[in-house]
């Protein structure tokens, strides 16, 4: 190869620094006899230099699995099998139900069939077929060949003659014996053999006997050039210059094959290319193929370089491809130290979620699958009898409604009270996660090696170190909260931080992820994060991290509505993923719930302590119950929770004085006892309060030590 004089050298020809002093040496020693020559270029490629082995390549080879995807897992499995039965059913269905159409035509075809088949066998026997080759070499006056032709058939003829004059009085015989000699059945299975032969016979050849039971949808088979020419398309300059030159601009490192639903293409770009290049020009790389939005999925390879493109085309829009199935939907016991089944990526693989050790923040536009989301998060972990739930919906329509009889504590509501019962419940988790650090820390080295809550640890109830997770569903207007909502995200950061090894897991869903609505300490310390559709990047990495839009992670490219249920899911895999989570709906949602009811009753998990309860109070050297009694005369049958306040204040200043009266309400709730209105008359005017009753307190107190007794 020549280059020219002064352009600079190829790459393998770059001048390399200097030598070490070392290698001087033997240089010197090797040029004895060649005059040392400093004006040529020393190559930065050795020609002479060995690349790893064959074996060593051999090992970093990646073997394909020997099983094919549908054969690999249970549920591949069994999702291929419920395919092909209900494919079968609905065709054998389909073609039952017009059965009487089908016979009706095959009794109007088979006269047209029978002569079709009659005319068939005497031109047969006349051997008509070679009649036109006869008249051939006749035209062309052909005189041997036509005397050739004519010997033949006059052969054929004669021996077809005697077949026939054989089989029609045998075939006589066989009709006359089922009409007169054979029972009716026989005789009706042979008119129905005959109808069904000749009315297939005489069908005209555009007029099929079946309707289409399924019409498929034909998708054309990605093929390189495709993707070459809608590569070319996307606006990469490397890529686009190549292909103009006649060359391909990118390497298929695999063949094309079927992956799932759909292609698989494994791409190397070119260099200087990254896949995130790419994925920023999906909805370009899916006009170039030709296809919807959603069926073009650009993926990097995690094993390979930043080059190293995965296209997945799949063959329809994953929008369009139904609700996913909840793989836990009838309802069995699930162990919440396992991955909770959470959806399906593009190419129809499963995908789970890790509770344990983790925080879940789920953020994105209104009316894009939050809520969904949380309640396939939320069912996993009801399906677990040994967790503790605490659910707050403070949107105030219900839609967590359902999971209400298996949550120890529960809100829905947007006013004030449910706002101030959802700020308690992260104070409740703060000290919670204060007292689980000094029970862990009293813990057996062999017992608890890593300082972290096992399934086992969970499992002795007496440590009450069971898995405890809360939901603040739309958690922004919690966090807005002129009065409680600055402590409620630093309780939620304090959790977040330290609750990970305890047991103690917290998802947050947010329609507003922006700095004033999700506290930065909140957003920046969970582990597992999932954007659906987003309007902007601040949205996008305030839910995904920083960053994550800078990378081509990007939840502002899913479609609003379409897209509902699908989103970015970072955290629980090696690379963030595309998934469409399953769906629950409301009714689904109550029959797990009802079934979670039935696991915890079966553990006796039920109707036991809750951490929430005066248990949790207990611990911290807290009896609410025991201190108002303490306040509250016996002659006072009713006190308003501001007296109650001022004096529980007086009787442990450190602990009551801050509280508000909301808190006070909240700590007595779980207890039974809900405030009532008390009037007290001031200055000759009754005035009316929100207050507690001696006796209900009285009635509270017995029955708890009635239950701890037992
Ligand atoms: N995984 C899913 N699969 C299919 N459809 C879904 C899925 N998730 C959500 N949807 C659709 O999107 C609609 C809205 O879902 P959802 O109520 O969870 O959204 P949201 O983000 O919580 O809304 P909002 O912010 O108004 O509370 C659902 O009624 C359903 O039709």
């Amino acid at each position: 190869m020549s280059h020219p004089p002064d352009s600079p050298p190829p790459a393998h020809l770059r001048v390399v620094p200097p030598a070490a002093p070392a290698l001087e040496q033997s240089a010197d020693e090797h040029d004895e006899h060649h005059a040392p020559d400093d004006s040529r270029p020393s190559l930065a490629d050795r020609p002479d230099a060995r690349g790893p082995g064959r074996l060593t390549r051999l090992r970093s080879a990646t073997r394909r699995p020997v099983r094919p995807d549908w054969l690999r897992t249970k549920t591949g499995f069994l999702d291929g099998a419920y395919w092909l039965a209900g494919h079968l059913g609905h065709t054998l269905a389909f073609h039952a139900l017009r059965s009487p159409v089908y016979l009706g035509r095959l009794l109007l075809r088979a006269p047209a069939g029978l002569g079709r088949v009659l005319g068939g066998l005497s031109r047969w026997a006349c051997d008509a077929e070679s009649l036109p080759l006869r008249e051939a070499a006749a035209r062309r006056e052909d005189i041997g060949e036509w005397l050739r032709l004519s010997r033949q058939r006059d052969a054929r003829v004669r021996w077809r003659g005697i077949c026939l004059s054989v089989g029609t009085p045998l075939a006589l015989a066989v009709l006359l014996y089922l009409v007169y000699a054979t029972s009716p059945a026989v005789q009706a299975a042979a008119l129905g053999l005959a109808v069904a032969v000749f009315g297939a016979v005489g069908a005209p050849a555009d007029a099929p006997l079946a309707s289409r039971a399924i019409i498929r949808t034909e998708v054309a088979k990605l093929t390189s050039d495709i993707v070459v020419r809608a590569m070319a398309a996307i606006g990469i300059s490397q890529i686009t210059n190549e292909v103009n030159k006649g060359r391909d601009g990118i390497q298929f490192v695999a063949p094309i094959t079927r992956e799932g639903p759909g292609w698989r293409a494994d791409i190397d770009l070119p260099l200087g290319v990254t896949v995130t290049d790419v994925i920023e020009r999906r909805a370009r790389l899916a006009s170039g193929l030709r296809r919807p939005l959603g069926c073009v999925w650009p993926d990097p390879d995690p094993t390979e370089h930043e080059g190293r493109l995965v296209l997945w085309v799949g063959d329809r829009d994953l929008s369009k491809s139904g609700p996913v199935k909840w793989p836990l939907a009838s309802g069995e016991r699930h162990d919440v130290f396992r991955h909770i089944p959470f959806g399906i990526d593009p190419r129809g693989r499963p995908q789970s979620v890790p509770l344990i050790q983790h925080n879940v923040l789920v953020g994105s536009l209104p009316g894009q699958g939050k809520t969904s989301t949380v309640r396939v998060l939320t069912c996993g972990a009801a399906l677990d009898p040994t967790v503790e739930l605490w659910i707050h919906e403070n949107k105030g329509t219900g839609d967590l409604d359902a999971l209400e009889p298996v949550s120890r504590r529960f809100v829905s509501g947007l006013d004030e009270e449910s706002i101030n019962y959802a700020a308690d419940s992260l104070a409740l988790l703060r000290r919670e996660v204060e007292r689980r650090v000094k029970v862990l820390k009293g813990l057996p080295r062999d017992l608890c090696p890593d300082k972290r809550i096992t399934r086992a640890i969970a499992d002795r109830r007496s440590l009450k170190l069971w898995p405890l997770v809360a939901v603040f569903d739309e958690c922004q207007n919690l966090f807005l909260s002129q009065r409680r909502g600055k402590q409620a995200g630093e309780d939620a950061e304090f959790v977040i931080k330290l609750g990970r090894a305890l047991g103690v897991v917290l998802i947050l869903s947010t329609q507003r992820p922006d700095k004033d609505s999700l506290p930065t300490g909140v957003s920046g310390n969970v582990s597992i994060r999932f954007c659906l559709k987003v309007a902007g990047q601040i949205e996008n990495d305030m839910v995904l991290g920083t960053s994550m839009y800078k990378n081509g992670v990007r939840a502002t490219q899913f479609r609003p509505e379409i897209d509902a249920g699908t989103g970015y899911l970072a955290g629980a895999t090696a690379l963030p993923t595309v998934v469409r989570t399953a769906y629950l709906d409301d009714p689904h949602t109550a029959r797990i719930a009802a079934k979670a009811i039935a696991l915890r009753r079966a553990a006796g998990t039920l109707d036991g302590e809750s951490i929430g309860d005066d248990q949790r109070a207990d611990d911290a050297g807290l009896d609410v119950l025991a201190d108002l009694l303490a306040v509250v005369r016996p002659e006072e049958s009713k006190i308003w929770t501001e007296t109650a306040l001022e004096r529980l204040a007086e009787l442990r200043p450190a602990t009551y004085r801050d509280w508000p009266p909301e808190q006070l309400t909240a700590a007595v709730k779980p207890f039974g006892i809900s405030t009532v209105q008390v009037g007290r008359r001031i200055d000759g005017k009754v005035v009316n309060r929100r207050g507690l009753e001696r006796a209900r307190l009285e009635a509270a107190l017995a029955q708890r030590d009635e239950r701890r007794a037992a």
